[in-house]
């Protein structure tokens, strides 16, 4: 890919600062060895995630001056259901305080208890809302998901047979609905094609199953098929989005990624039934079904930036940016995830640290090395983040991942440079590490809060 130059001027700068090694290593045994209890000022480059540390633009900045505080019926909220019909083609919004505040509701909504719901590859949030609403996740994506080293084009695709056999296993009645994420996170930021989407539409069509998106990262999806499907090359972003999402019933959205905001997410859908349902459980448990847990100002924001990530010029030098590190990574010899994903590099440390067994927590190891080499934080994506299943034992996932996550707007390929050469230092000792064990697990989405130290 030619590489461009940032379509878009630095206006404002926040400073950053480099650690010793020694600071590093009293901060990641404070955070017992977990990147998420790390404190901020104890990271240099922070590629935790891409959720919600975004930079705005000055049109979003001013768009939140002029956000409508009144607690019912703002202005605000009209120009986030005026920014989604137009630029998603759904008719009806319910906000959210973010992401997962939508995936609680719709999950309520839509599963009645021992209800099956397939989806391809599990996420964290989305799993623990459906188990929660008394739901079973299915795994129906494809094989080629699973292997780090598959270089299919739409890893994300849904395997239709799995779904068919899900089907024909426990009856179309059963199944609450399909949920299909758009790119998918755990997979290595990989996308659905085209195709499959109309697949699994006319399947769903046939039983009368609900398909629903989790469309978090819509906007990069539609530019790998631009970038990748048959009929697509040169068709503007926001125009695939638009058919994407025209073969689904509804989305739920975590706004703090494809939108751009540091606060915000949403359903959309087009079914009154369902959305009436999502005011009478919004008024529960995020606000008024105008504001759903976010200021006014969030709302604005939100508007303007979904419409901004749809930007073809954008999408390009910020995917560009992920494939630099990425080939960056591949041409020392560092194993990641193939194809490189949409807005994250996935370093595979089964094979980096392939002396470690998973229990020894290669992913977890793998991300306060880098911390402690650098001060460059990233996220364990692999047996940790798994959790364990209903009988409580561990599962082992075929991916043990670390994610190197690139916010949208905020770092140059300089700062990339600086994380390509301390990730490929830590390949080149690599023998050297010795891996991690719990000391505390947290009952709960175990990653976020739980602690451990060296074996
Ligand atoms: C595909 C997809 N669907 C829904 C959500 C929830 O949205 P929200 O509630 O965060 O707004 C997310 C959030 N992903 C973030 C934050 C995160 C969340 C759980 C564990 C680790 C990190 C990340 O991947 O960094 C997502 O990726």
């Amino acid at each position: 890919m030619p590489a461009i130059a940032e379509p878009y001027r630095i206006k404002m700068v926040e400073p950053i600062t480099m650690t010793t090694r020694e600071q590093r290593e009293a901060a990641i045994r404070a955070a017992g060895y977990n990147t998420f209890l790390l404190r901020s000022d104890d990271v240099y480059i922070d590629l935790l995630t891409d959720s919600g540390t975004s930079a705005m633009s000055d049109r979003q900045w001013s768009a939140m001056m002029m956000g409508d505080e009144a607690y019912a019926g703002a202005r605000s909220f009209d120009h986030l259901v005026e920014s989604v019909r137009e630029n998603y083609g759904f008719p009806l919004v319910c906000p959210t305080h973010q992401g997962r505040g939508a995936e609680h509701l719709i999950s309520k909504i839509l599963i009645t208890p021992g209800q099956h719901v397939p989806g391809n590859m599990y996420f964290t949030t989305t799993r623990v809302h459906q188990e929660l609403a008394g739901g079973t996740f299915h795994d129906v994506i494809i094989d080629e998901a699973h292997d780090p080293a598959s270089r299919h084009p739409f890893k994300g695709n849904v395997d239709l047979d799995k779904f068919q056999a899900l089907i024909d296993e426990v009856g179309a009645d059963q199944i609450a609905y399909i949920n299909v994420a758009v790119t998918v996170n755990m997979a290595g930021g990989q996308p659905v094609s085209m195709a499959n989407i109309r697949a699994v539409r006319e399947i769903c069509d046939r039983y009368g199953i609900i398909l629903w998106s989790d469309a978090t990262r819509l906007a990069e999806n539609a530019w790998f098929i631009q970038e990748r499907e048959d009929g697509y090359a040169g068709r503007p972003v926001a125009e695939i989005v638009r058919e994407m999402l025209s073969h689904f019933d509804g989305i739920t959205m975590s706004g703090k990624k494809d939108c751009l905001v540091n606060i915000g997410g949403f359903l959309a859908m087009r079914d009154e039934a369902i959305l009436t349902k999502a005011r009478e459980l919004v008024v529960v448990y995020e606000g008024m079904p105008t504001y759903g847990g976010l200021a006014g100002r969030d709302l604005d924001a939100m508007a303007v930036g979904l419409r901004e990530a749809l930007d073809d010029d954008y999408l390009t030098h910020r995917i560009g940016q992920v494939r630099y590190l990425g080939e960056r990574l591949q041409a020392a010899g560092v194993p990641i995830v193939e194809p490189i994903g949409g807005h994250a590099v996935f370093i595979d440390a089964a094979a980096f640290l392939d002396h470690l067994s998973q229990d020894e927590l290669p992913a977890q190891t793998l991300a306060a090395e880098i911390f402690l080499d650098s001060g460059v934080r990233s996220m364990e994506r692999g047996i940790v983040s798994a959790g364990r299943d209903a009988d409580g034992n561990n599962r082992y996932p075929k991916l043990e991942l670390v994610r190197l996550t690139i916010p949208r707007r905020v770092y140059t390929n300089s700062h990339m440079d600086v994380v390509a050469d301390s990730v490929i230092r830590v390949f080149q000792r690599r023998r050297e590490i010795q891996g991690l064990t719990f000391v505390y697990e947290s009952p709960t989405l175990r990653f976020f809060t739980s602690r451990f130290e060296p074996l």
